[in-house]
């Protein structure tokens, strides 16, 4: 790949940003109207769906010389999968694309740069069909999972316990995309709340967002006995033992990967101190400090702080009073940090421990994008294949019985 010619390139792609995205869609479904079904029908969704290609693009022009950049796609393509992406969709996608960038570019759009995108492109889509065809033979391309308990806590907080129909692979920490048929097109990440079970039971602790239609589904209207649909486990928010003391800091339901964590630790015992720090907006909001307080008692090397906003006090008052906590703790050079919450608190609390001389490559957390912004400068890694095939709708109950556009 010429990255020195692709990043020239994408300097002045950039200034024109918003024109090439809509050309690129408008493009892409002129040319394949098949496709248009498989992203959101919904204006607001689909506004959203165009600032991810940018952020898309952007990501991979920042990434290009990372070595991590070819196992990261590998692993969207296999995520892709739940999409149906065929070789067929990544074909458009880069024809489409090559014509969009050439629109932006004007006179800035020589067969050299022509030829550099194609490479590149050619690169991400070989990655990704490479990782889906891995895949193949060693999983389904998601998981149907049937609701089989649905607590809720208050107005805005669920939990979900699913059975997958077939075991579903993950480590304590991870999360998993999650599909309601009650929204269809729309997958969102949601945090696994433990352990693997025997059982082979989950459960998805969800906070409903104001205007987030999956999330007010999952915790007002769904069911037990429905079913809903998952995508392969990702995340790195997974315990590493080692001879130092660790921190688990969570925030909201950034709760449920640090629950995964704890049970398994409560489990198979580690043999470094553990501190757990669980910030909520108000007491009611820490739903499970019955458990952690059993844990708490049960286990030697765990010791706990629970931190909610002075009385009368703004939710985010609870992030200042964290702030004051960790500042008064010392060790942050000698230990491990895990942090999981809502963006804005983990990438704030992130920039803050670093400053308290925590090592940036010891704290742990997933990037997610903000709600509503779509992605933040440390937005979970929004695919930069995402908007390849993003947020179409799975062909719900009988794959193999539809062909690409056949509404479920
Ligand atoms: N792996 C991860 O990092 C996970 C992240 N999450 C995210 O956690 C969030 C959970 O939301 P809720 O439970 O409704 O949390 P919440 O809105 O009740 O917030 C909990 C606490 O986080 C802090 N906080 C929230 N927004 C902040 C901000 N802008 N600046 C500083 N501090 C802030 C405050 O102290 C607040 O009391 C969701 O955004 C979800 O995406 C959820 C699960 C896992």
């Amino acid at each position: 790949m010429d990255v020195r010619i692709l990043k020239s390139s994408f300097a002045v792609v950039e200034r024109r940003a918003e024109h090439a995205v809509k050309f690129f869609y408008s493009h892409l479904f002129w040319h394949n109207p098949a496709i248009r079904e498989l992203f959101p029908a919904s204006p607001e969704d689909m506004e959203r769906q165009r600032d991810r290609l940018f952020a898309a693009l952007t990501h991979v022009i920042a990434h290009l010389e990372d070595e991590g950049l070819v196992p990261y796609l590998r692993d969207l393509g296999r995520d892709h999968r739940k999409f149906r992406a065929g070789p067929q969709h990544y074909a458009a996608v880069g024809t489409s694309l090559l014509a969009a960038l050439a629109e932006a570019s004007g006179a800035a759009w020589t067969p050299r740069v022509e030829k550099a995108w194609a490479e590149a492109y050619q690169v991400i889509a070989d990655a990704m069909l490479a990782g889906a065809a891995a895949a193949e033979d060693r999983e389904p391309p998601w998981w149907d999972a049937e609701v089989v308990r649905h607590l809720q806590y208050g107005e805005d907080i669920g939990v979900l316990t699913l059975k997958p129909h077939v075991p579903f692979p993950y480590l304590p920490g991870q999360y998993a995309s999650v599909s309601s048929e009650r929204v269809p097109t729309t997958w969102r990440t949601y945090s696994i709340g433990n352990a693997p079970r025997p059982d082979g039971t989950l459960d998805l602790h969800v906070s409903r967002i104001e205007r987030g239609r999956l999330s007010t589904a999952l915790v007002r209207d769904v069911q037990p006995g429905e079913t809903l649909r998952l995508g392969a486990a990702g995340g790195r928010l997974t315990f590493r033992r080692a001879d130092r003391p660790a921190s688990l800091i969570a925030a909201g339901t950034g709760w449920a990967p640090i629950r995964a964590v704890l049970e398994d630790l409560a489990e198979h015992p580690p043999d470094q101190d553990v501190r757990l720090f669980v910030v909520a907006r108000d007491a009611a909001h820490l739903y499970d400090r019955a458990l952690i307080d059993e844990y708490a008692a049960a286990c030697p090397w765990l010791g706990v702080t629970y931190i909610t906003p002075a009385p009368g006090q703004h939710r985010n008052q609870a992030t200042d009073r964290l702030a004051t906590a960790l500042g008064s703790r010392g060790m942050w050079p000698d230990q491990d940090v895990y942090l999981s919450g809502p963006p804005l608190f983990v990438e704030g609390t992130a920039l803050l421990l670093e400053g308290l001389g925590a090592r940036p490559g010891r704290v742990f957390h997933d990037s997610v994008p903000a709600a509503g912004r779509g992605h933040g400068p440390n937005g979970r890694p929004l695919g930069f294949g995402e908007w390849f095939l993003a947020r179409p709708s799975p062909h719900w109950h009988n794959p193999s019985g539809r062909s690409p556009g056949d509404r479920p």
